[in-house]
């Protein structure tokens, strides 16, 4: 832990991380490492604390003292200004972030992802503190490649579907497509903060994350989760592996994605956290471009590696197709693809993505099926009786 250096070596001098969101998925991770590989303290808030209770107790971890969990709803709270002026940095990841809210639920949505966020860039602007700021991938929306003809050769040209940080525009559907309710708050909060760091020097780095995923992903509906809830794909289609049931393919799976491994992501937004000088100012795709996959192929891996660390026999029929409608409800749409161009990462921070889709798959799912396959049985069997 001693000696860190940053990317220009100069040495890294412990700091106060205000984070936002830390009971959640890419907070927990965040945290972990934090405490494990530096100095740095951490003002944690959520409303949830689940996923970090790990680092939280019992109090004889080494790091005790350096993580202070604060429960706090950041839509009503005064504390949250005293708590962003005792850090060095805030890092806010609080959100609305599940799809299947987009379309149903779209004025918590917009209010979670621009309204919530509002505070924080003011009390960070104010009072002179940096803002690492998570909005999403989702503010590209389509890409221009998918409003060409169908034989279009120019749907293979890069230039037709790469999203490029400073290049790229962002293409969201009609209104009453309300699925787009999550990406349109989360490009306005991107503006503002750009507005506040051109207009009042805010210190501001952005990142858009591509479809990160691993251990402790959003949750297993009825096990750690509401029965109804409906988590994003990687839990979706665990979900359904634990319970042997079809995976569902909302309107055939032909949406393509790039997957990254959480881990590696987080290396990225560690560089991020300990070199101000190289990420102040930017906008940052944080993503692994080759590991693009569709739905559906993603779904036909995840049966095929489930199968393996579980020793289970995968089902005959192991996908089903299911209508978007059906499956969100009304007023969703969805991205046809997504590639991050790295070029600025790169330059900035020479960082890039290192496991491959097999590898991730196969880690998380040792996760899933150790952490929940117990539960669902009796869950299942419970239901059986009743
Ligand atoms: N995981 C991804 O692949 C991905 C992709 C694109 C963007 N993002 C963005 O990254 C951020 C974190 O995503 P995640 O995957 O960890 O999601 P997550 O839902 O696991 O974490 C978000 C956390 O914020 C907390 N939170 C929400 N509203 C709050 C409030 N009002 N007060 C206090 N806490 C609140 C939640 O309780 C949750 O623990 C989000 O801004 C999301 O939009 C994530
Ligand atoms: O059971 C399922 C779940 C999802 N899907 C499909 O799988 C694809 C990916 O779905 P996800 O739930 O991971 O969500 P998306 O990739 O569309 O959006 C995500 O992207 C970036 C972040 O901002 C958010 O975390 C989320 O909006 C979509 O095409 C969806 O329709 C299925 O086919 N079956």
């Amino acid at each position: 832990m001693a000696g860190r250096v940053d990317l220009d070596g100069n040495p890294i001098k412990p700091m106060t991380i205000c984070m936002i969101g830390a009971g959640g998925f890419i907070g927990s991770h965040l945290c972990e490492k934090l405490m494990s590989e530096t100095p740095h303290t951490v003002l944690a808030v959520d409303v949830y604390s689940d996923k970090i209770k790990h680092l939280l107790e019992p109090t004889s971890l080494p790091w005790n003292g350096r993580i202070q969990f604060h429960r706090i709803n950041i839509k009503n709270d005064s504390r949250l200004e005293g708590l962003i002026k005792m850090a060095d940095l805030t890092v806010n990841l609080a959100a609305i972030c599940t799809p299947a809210d987009y379309n149903t639920r779209p004025l918590d949505t917009i209010y979670s992802n621009f309204i919530d966020a509002l505070p924080v860039v003011k009390y960070c602007s104010e009072n002179g503190k940096r803002l690492i700021h998570f909005s999403t991938c989702e503010v590209y929306g389509k890409t221009i490649g998918a409003f060409l003809p169908e034989d279009s050769p120019l749907r293979q040209d890069p230039a037709y579907f790469v999203l490029s940080e400073e290049a790229s525009p962002c293409i969201f559907g009609p209104i009453e497509k309300q699925r787009w309710s999550y990406a349109c708050a989360k490009q306005l909060i991107e503006r503002l903060i750009y507005a506040e760091g051109a207009e009042n020097g805010l210190e501001f780095t952005i990142v858009r994350p591509f479809n990160w995923i691993g251990p402790r992903m959003d949750f297993i509906p009825g096990i750690d989760g509401p029965s109804e809830g409906v988590p994003r794909v990687l839990a979706c289609f665990s979900n359904n592996l634990l319970r042997h049931e079809p995976l569902k393919l909302v309107d055939g799976g032909h949406s393509q994605r790039t997957f990254i491994y959480i881990k590696d992501a987080i290396e990225a937004v560690f560089l991020m956290i300990e070199n101000p000088a190289r990420a102040n100012g930017h906008i940052f795709n944080v993503g692994n471009p080759n590991n693009e996959v569709t739905v559906k192929q993603l779904a036909e891996m995840m049966t095929q590696v489930y199968s393996k660390v579980s020793g289970e026999t995968p089902l005959e029929t192991p996908t089903v197709d299911v209508s978007s409608k059906e499956f969100y409800g009304e007023g969703y749409d969805d991205s046809d693809k997504r590639i991050p161009d790295m070029t600025i990462i790169n330059r900035q921070l020479g960082w890039n993505p290192k496991t491959s889709l097999w590898d991730l798959l196969e880690s998380t799912l040792t996760y899933q099926h150790r952490t929940y396959a117990e539960a669902v049985k009796q869950a299942m069997s419970k239901t059986t009786t009743n």
